[in-house]
């Protein structure tokens, strides 16, 4: 680990944000983009600034623009007293570093933006850990830098040694050392995480991943289902560990559900990388809820980079019920042609408000149905020494009909689920 001295590093407070548009996007998408990066940036107390968009045909080696254009923003940025620039398009490290020495400002990219609030936000073991290697990752190539736009000191970011080749080579050594050392520890918290998975799967309750993009509600959804508290917060990324939860569905009927890491538009890759084995609760489930928050103008992105996670993941052929929440936002004009519009693009999606309530029970039904396609129809006969099953099938399945014949057999008629279903097999009739 690079240690750095915290008061030779300067905090930054107000960002510029600069958005390229290729000919292939439309300007309402760059803005889109902008929105949201905006959304970002003020999620590490930094005030965003009025964006630049930059119309590119082709990519500029240099500054990713052109020199002319980059100095007009240089020039822009010392007018506008910022002290931080911004890319919403990934900068490589020596674009960054030909930024840094013409504005003598720090300049970052939308990928360290959002590695910063993960890291950020943080608190499992698992999570730091990933956070810190994708970070230490991310910062291997750009070693020299002079500035921090994070209020705490994390792992794997910026460094402010100097620019000596020798001193450079050491660092990097450093770094590979330190990226080893992560990807050792983070094995073994993985194995554990590993063996509780394995005790969940012998219980063969189906089990479900909720997913979607960040602040839709996926927490809120979870949180309403079971009934038990999560954080639940208007912030990006406020959950990055999965948490599984029980959610009861009477007459012995229940799923497991698990809430999973918010995605978003440019999920660095290193973070979905980092973010896999976290991911993989939704790879591993047997179906997906994925939820999308009806009030964003953004359904179609939230839609498109949800899935395309979830291919990248492997997980997009599984079931999957959509869930679009806050409902209780649209305005009610608005609500009828969207609705129209969404029964038709989604037949058999669910239309609910973890605030209100509304559509929560109907959603309820389709996870008991779920539950209940599990259980199987079964009759049996129980000889009279066989108490236990009879209180088994009372305890974990439900009965339909129950009676005890001259012998004093009992006939039972009742579905069970698979865990116990073999236990009653040679009593079947
Ligand atoms: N109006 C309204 N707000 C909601 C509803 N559901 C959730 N929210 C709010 O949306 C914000 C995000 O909710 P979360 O449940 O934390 O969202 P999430 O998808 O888990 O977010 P990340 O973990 O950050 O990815 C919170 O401020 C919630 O109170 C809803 O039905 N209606
Ligand atoms: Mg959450």
């Amino acid at each position: 680990m690079i240690d750095m001295a915290e008061d030779s590093r300067k905090k930054v407070e107000r960002a510029l944000l600069v958005g390229i548009r290729t000919p292939d996007e439309t300007a309402a998408e760059v803005e889109e983009h902008l929105d949201e990066l905006a959304d970002l940036v003020r999620n590490l107390d930094i005030v965003p600034l009025e964006p630049v968009v930059v119309n590119l045909h082709s990519p500029m080696p240099q500054y990713c623009v052109g020199t002319g254009k980059a100095r007009e923003i240089a020039q822009l940025l010392q007018e506008c007293e910022a002290d931080c620039l911004i890319f919403d398009n990934p900068l490589t490290p020596s674009q960054q570093r030909n930024w840094e020495r013409l504005t003598h400002s720090c300049v970052i990219d939308r990928e360290e933006v959002i590695l910063d609030i993960f890291a950020e936000r943080a608190s499992t073991r698992e999570a730091v850990l990933q956070v810190e290697l994708a970070r230490t990752r991310y910062s291997l190539p750009r070693l020299t830098r002079a500035w921090t736009h994070l209020s705490r000191q994390h792992g794997g970011g910026a460094t402010t040694r100097g620019e000596g080749e020798a001193q450079i080579e050491t660092d990097r050594r450093l770094l590979r050392r330190r990226i080893r050392q992560l990807e050792e520890e983070l094995k073994t918290v993985r194995k554990q995480r590993e063996t509780q998975r394995k005790s969940r799967r012998r219980n063969l309750v189906p089990h479900g991943a909720i997913v979607g993009y960040t602040n839709v509600g996926k927490s809120s959804l979870l949180q309403a289902l079971s009934g038990s508290e999560l954080l639940v917060k208007d912030q990006l990324f406020a959950t990055l560990d999965p948490t599984t939860r029980r959610v009861p569905l009477g007459e012995n009927l229940e799923v497991l559900l698990t809430d999973t890491v918010g995605f978003v538009r440019k999920l660095p890759h290193s973070l979905v990388e980092a973010f896999k084995s976290t991911l993989e609760e939704a790879v591993l489930a047997d179906f997906l809820l994925l939820v999308l928050d009806i009030s964003s103008g953004q359904l179609d992105a939230q839609w498109e980079t949800t899935l395309s996670v979830l291919k990248e993941l492997g997980a997009d052929e599984k079931k999957i019920i959509v869930v679009f929440n806050k409902l209780d936002l649209l305005d009610r004009d608005a609500e009828l042609v969207l609705l129209a519009r969404l029964n038709g693009l989604f037949p058999g999606a669910y239309y609910i408000s973890t605030h209100t309530g509304e559509g929560v029970d109907a959603l309820k039904a389709r996870l008991t149905a779920i539950a209940a396609e599990n259980f199987q129809l079964l009759r049996v006969k129980l000889p009279p020494g066989r108490h236990d099953l009879a209180a088994l099938a009372h305890a974990s399945g439900r009965i339909y009909e129950e009676r005890y014949d001259e012998a004093g057999e009992l006939e039972l008629v009742f579905t069970i689920g698979p865990v116990h279903r073999h236990k009653f097999l040679e009593y079947t009739i």
